[in-house]
């Protein structure tokens, strides 16, 4: 049997390209594979003709473009993977089609960049997408940056000028712990100092971009580091047991002692197995293996097999750094699935420790995390999770969160366990084992909420009441959450300020998520007169959650005063009452309107009930109807 170890294959190296929108990205990619040479000649052509045609000099960022539309007439792929060569070394730009999918393929590990080219437009210096791709850079740990000053030409490649954009884009990076490799000033349009010196800037004694590329040091061994076997799938074959996986880091003989996961079994390496190869008597980081255990214990998916005397960290509170990615902010409370290597594991945020001001960089304070925000967060889990704190360069804690519907919503990289502090909130919430998919089979539909909003008296719960009898009769799982209702126990303690209002909005949209989460549908009908807090519910529910406007002009509510409450508030004897003397504020673009002033109580309630249904439909499901 040989000695089967790796050894460090000359792979491509990958990089990506970041810079703020306009700073001359495609422009840079374009040019670059043009005077490496590693554009086919037809490429350069059509190049030259779109640019005539459009009375240009040459335009490089068509190329781009022009790579673009074959890829959309190609099968779908997520990532954009343009080879060059360098001499004798290889190179790969790592892109995606869309601003989106490439901040996706950063955090997820799939650009797997070694370098970062960060394009900054040195007439504009560093804008708020510098800022941002600086940190993201950060965040995935990329340690090789080569800062592209571009378009100097519009400097007239003046030295004092370019020193100074210099300088502030350093200190820039250098406040967040980033050094930039080198700093060439360059004209991606002209071609100055990319692959070719400047003529225009003798006083420029540092590399050009293609050299400073080539100074990119080639990736670290991890083979060196204790091994890191994460199990991606157990086999059964010929009465053998096979525990299959790619080895993240270290190596692995036969005869060796390992230990599985958080069971923290031992057990020897009987066997190293690879498809269509000999079996092998070691391996090491990089490769896939199937091995055989002695005793023959079962792990599952996602236990990290680890030698005994350099065990990953376990804890179940872990301190995050965070890269928020969906739509909606990020709040204290929320659950996801965390997955690292090959497992994953349910968390909640229990605290957010700190918000990055994209503006200067400062961390502060914050009760939520933005859009494409950063921050640093605490993510508590039900039992304790097995990682090696991240490290730039490897994937060790390289954590990604995913939604309930398995979308991913954020970047996040382990920094360590979190110590509990005096006085702080130290949860585990657990979440269901259960998927929303199952439950959606057993009742037929989904859960859903749908927030009915309007003044007193315009007939929310009359609509709801009515619908809920319609939709239980057609075997919709439903139900009513009602202000009064809620008033009289949950939320007796609130009153009718703008704060109370807000607080008893956030308490019916908790347990609205709660019911939603168990799969029914729910009406909520509550006032909620502002927009602001009617935004708040939606936040907290996420996903299902529909804006229903029972409208009804003030004259007609006052008219029917099925309470007579606006008589009360009329002859001064309640105050702060919605639509007297405090605010309604209508929804701008409610899901469902319904007219109550126009329209009879039986057709509205079938209405909604209709649309409800269609909102919650599954596709297959089958409801029992009484
Ligand atoms: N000051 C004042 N303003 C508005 N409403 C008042 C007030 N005082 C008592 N009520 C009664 O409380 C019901 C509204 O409660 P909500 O929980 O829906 O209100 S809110 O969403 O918190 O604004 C409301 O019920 P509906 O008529 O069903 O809307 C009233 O019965
Ligand atoms: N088209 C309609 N839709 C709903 N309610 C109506 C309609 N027409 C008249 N009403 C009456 O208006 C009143 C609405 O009261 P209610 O449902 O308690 O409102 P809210 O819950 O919004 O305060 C009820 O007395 C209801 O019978």
């Amino acid at each position: 049997m040989s000695e089967n170890i790796s050894s460090s294959h000359e792979a491509a190296t990958p990089i990506v390209i970041v810079g703020h929108v306009d700073h001359g990205k495609s422009t840079l990619i374009g040019r670059l594979l043009h005077d490496t040479d590693n554009l086919q000649d037809g490429k350069v052509a059509q190049i030259i003709e779109s640019s005539k045609k459009r009375g240009l000099k040459i335009e490089w960022s068509f190329l781009l473009d022009s790579l673009q539309i074959e890829r959309d007439q190609g099968v779908t792929v997520d990532s954009t993977r343009l080879p060059f060569r360098l001499g004798t070394r290889e190179f790969v730009i790592v892109d995606a089609p869309g601003h989106r999918q490439f901040l996706r393929n950063m955090i997820t590990g799939a650009a797997d960049a070694e370098a970062a080219v960060l394009v900054v437009d040195a007439a504009e210096g560093a804008r708020e997408q510098t800022r941002r791709h600086a940190m993201l850079l950060r965040l995935i740990g990329i340690r090789h940056v080569i800062v592209l000053l571009n378009k100097v030409d519009l400097l007239d490649f003046d030295q004092a000028r370019i020193v100074q954009v210099q300088k502030d884009v350093g200190d820039l990076l250098t406040r967040l712990e980033l050094e930039a490799a080198v700093f060439v000033p360059a004209s991606a349009r002209e071609g100055d100092n990319i692959a070719q010196r400047s003529a225009n800037m003798p006083w420029y004694e540092g590399p050009t971009l293609t050299e400073a590329l080539a100074q990119v040091p080639t990736p670290d061994s991890r083979i060196e580091l204790p091994l890191r076997l994460p199990v991606q799938d157990v086999y059964r074959f010929d009465d053998k047991r096979y525990v299959a996986g790619r080895i993240e880091r270290g190596r692995v003989r036969v005869g060796d002692t390992v230990v599985i996961g958080a069971q923290k079994t031992p057990a020897r390496v009987a066997s190293i197995e690879s498809w269509h190869t000999a079996p092998h008597v070691a391996a090491s980081a990089g490769q896939s293996v199937a091995i055989t255990l002695e005793p023959d214990v079962i792990p599952d998916r996602g236990d990290l097999l680890h030698t005994p005397d350099a065990p990953p960290v376990e804890a179940s509170r872990l301190k995050t750094r965070l890269f928020w990615l969906r739509k909606e902010p990020l709040r204290v409370g929320e659950s996801f699935r965390l997955r690292l290597a090959t497992a994953e594991h349910a968390v909640t945020v229990s605290s957010i420790l700190s918000v990055v001001n994209l503006d200067d960089l400062t961390e502060n304070p914050g009760t939520e995390v933005p859009p494409e925000g950063f921050a640093e967060i605490i993510l508590s889990a039900s039992g304790s999770i097995q990682f090696d704190p991240f490290t730039p360069g490897t994937t060790d804690g390289r954590g990604v969160l995913v939604d309930r519907q398995q979308r991913i919503v954020g970047g996040a990289p382990l920094i360590g366990p979190a110590e509990i502090e005096a006085g702080d909130k130290a949860i585990h919430p657990t979440s269901s084992a259960v998927t929303a998919q199952d439950r959606a089979r057993v009742k037929g539909h989904k859960g859903g909420v749908f927030w009915l909003t309007g003044l007193s008296g315009s007939g929310k719960s009359t609509l709801a009441r009515a619908a809920e009898s319609r939709l239980f009769a057609n075997g919709v799982d439903v139900s009513v959450l009602d202000g009064d209702t809620l008033r009289a126990g949950l939320c007796h303690d609130l009153g009718f300020s703008e704060a109370e209002r807000t607080e008893n909005v956030r308490r019916a949209a908790e347990v609205a998520r709660i019911l939603r989460d168990a799969g029914q549908v729910v009406l909520v009908t509550l006032i909620s007169p502002l927009r602001s807090d009617r935004e708040l519910a939606r936040q907290i529910i996420g996903d299902d959650f529909e804006e229903v406007f029972v409208d009804a002009d003030l004259s007609v509510c006052e008219q029917r005063d099925p309470k007579g409450l606006y008589a009360a508030a009329r002859a001064g004897k309640i105050s702060g009452f919605t639509g007297i003397d405090a605010p309604y504020e209508a929804p701008q673009a409610p899901a469902l309107r319904l007219q109550t002033g126009q329209t009879n109580a039986d057709k509205l309630a079938a209405d909604l009930a209709g649309f409800v249904e269609g909102k919650v439909a599954v596709s297959g499901g089958q409801r029992q109807t009484s």
